[in-house]
């Protein structure tokens, strides 16, 4: 098959050149994967020529490794993954990547960081290491590290002293980082139960529940004070999901502009109500109300008090405690979305959630969800209809971990700790089916939209 292995370094060779033309005519260097990352130009960053070249680059890279690699090395590489999240765990809470920060570019010693961490020298070196191999750091010489562009995102944006002062708020500056760190906490520890949990369901409800030895779910578990922390870490860790998604994703679906003056617009499990701060910017005239569950008004009151207060005193946004499997109070919304919220539940809860949407809403009433598309790796009959970029020879349909790389990890990290899912799109028809919505639209984008109207 070197005709394969021929049209990966092609795709690679054209696509690079397309990356660099686009960079050149912004006039924009590219950025260096030794320099801390500095987005120089946000909007090329989401430009739709460049996010294509890209997705193409890293999917025929990915791709061409699987083809050369002996399957051996592949697959004693894949084998133990898990040494990813439990190295950024350490790297994170002993503070490594501030501390590198305040060393500035000339990096500092293991054994430096050794004082600073109270970490044993020998064993900081290793772990520096192993995540130096994979382009996380940079080893300037022999046990001296930097930062790259890559490890320059794990900080949390607070010094170390202020880390030390109030360890409760260490994440707070940080959406990313907060992000990140989930994935070494509580996914990592949950996913060790993963195999005895898929052929023993009955064993407990997820295999969050068997690592954890309760019986909550991980909201109800959050509230736990030994986990105030990781309630607050959660909350800020999804002011990242906003800011990762370019806010026309948001705009387009609600498509405010044919909604009338004054209309309604639900953010149902809307967290502190960041997409709802973005609607509201976009689309001035119209209502707001932002629901989650009740311990978190007093966050999302604060993040409103900080960038927007005047909405809240005019009653243009309200916020709103509120328990999604309860009627709903709001009758008649002209929408009511949700972002990131069906893939927390299996199908009874999905659709209980949007069968109360349903009780409440008017004949008008849309529906509109923002999650992932779930995709298989080869062709998809039902998405023929839809103009989903194709994905050229010999890549996989969906464009193997430049696709859904993040999208198969919180499928299964929603597995771990919901028993949710991402849906595929038949599962999206059936749900709102079931629940009384009709599928009328999808939207693609790097989440997509789904518009619903009551049947
Ligand atoms: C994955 S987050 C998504 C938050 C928000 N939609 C966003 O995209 O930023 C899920 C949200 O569902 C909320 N939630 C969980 N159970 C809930 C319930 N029974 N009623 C209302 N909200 C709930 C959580 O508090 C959390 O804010």
């Amino acid at each position: 098959m070197a005709e394969a292995l021929k049209a990966l370094v092609n795709i690679i060779s054209t696509e690079t050149s397309t990356l660099l033309s686009l960079y050149a005519t912004n006039h924009t260097e590219f950025p260096s994967l030794e320099e801390p990352w500095a987005a120089k130009s946000p909007e090329l960053e989401f430009d739709p020529a460049l996010v294509r070249a890209r997705q193409l680059i890293v999917a025929a890279a990915a791709q061409l490794i699987a083809t050369v690699q002996p399957p051996t090395d592949f697959l004693q590489d894949a084998a133990p993954s898990m040494m990813k999240p439990a190295t950024l765990g350490v790297i994170i809470d002993v503070n490594i990547p501030e501390i590198l920060q305040e060393a500035g570019p000339q990096g500092l010693h293991v054994r430096e960081i050794s004082v600073a961490t109270g970490v044993e020298e020998s064993y900081l070196a290793r772990v520096l290491r192993y995540l130096a191999t994979r382009h996380i750091f940079r080893e300037i010489t022999p046990d001296v590290f930097t930062h790259n562009r890559n490890s320059s995102l794990l900080s949390k944006g607070k010094s170390v002293e202020e880390i030390k002062a109030d360890p409760l708020a260490r994440f707070d500056n940080s959406p990313f980082t907060s992000f990140i760190h989930m994935a070494t906490d509580v996914l990592l520890t949950s996913s060790v139960h993963f195999t005895s949990y898929l052929q023993n369901p009955e064993e407990a409800s997820t295999p969050f529940n068997i690592a954890y030895n309760t019986e909550k779910k991980l909201w109800d578990w959050f509230e736990e004070p030994q986990n105030e922390w990781r309630l607050r870490r959660f909350t800020v860790g999804m002011k990242a999901n906003g800011e990762m998604f370019p806010p026309n994703i948001f705009i387009n679906g609600i498509d405010g502009n044919t909604l009338k003056s004054g209309d309604v617009v639900v953010d149902v499990g809307g967290s502190v109500g960041t997409v709802t701060l973005t609607l509201k910017k976009a689309f001035p005239n119209l209502r707001y109300v932002v629901q989650d569950l009740e311990k978190l008004m007093p966050s999302a009151k604060e993040y409103w008090i900080q960038n927007d207060l005047k909405a809240l005193e005019s009653g243009q946004v309200t916020l709103q405690g509120h328990n999604f499997f309860d009627a709903q109070p709001i009758k008649n919304a002209a929408v009511y979305f949700l972002r990131l919220i069906t893939h927390d539940w299996e199908d009874k809860d999905a659709r209980k959630i949007l069968s109360n949407l349903r009780a409440a809403a008017g004949p008008s009433s849309r529906l509109i969800i923002f999650e992932s598309l779930a995709r298989h790796t080869c062709e998809e009959p039902s998405l023929h209809d839809y103009p989903l970029p194709k994905a050229p020879y010999p890549l996989l349909a969906n464009f193997g971990i430049a696709g859904e790389g993040n999208n198969t990890s919180l499928d299964l990290g929603m597995l771990l700790l919901f028993n949710g899912k991402e849906r595929t799109l038949d599962d999206f028809k059936k749900l709102g089916q079931e629940a009384g919505w009709k599928l009328e639209t999808v939207k693609l984008g790097m989440i997509f939209t789904f518009i619903f109207s009551p049947i």
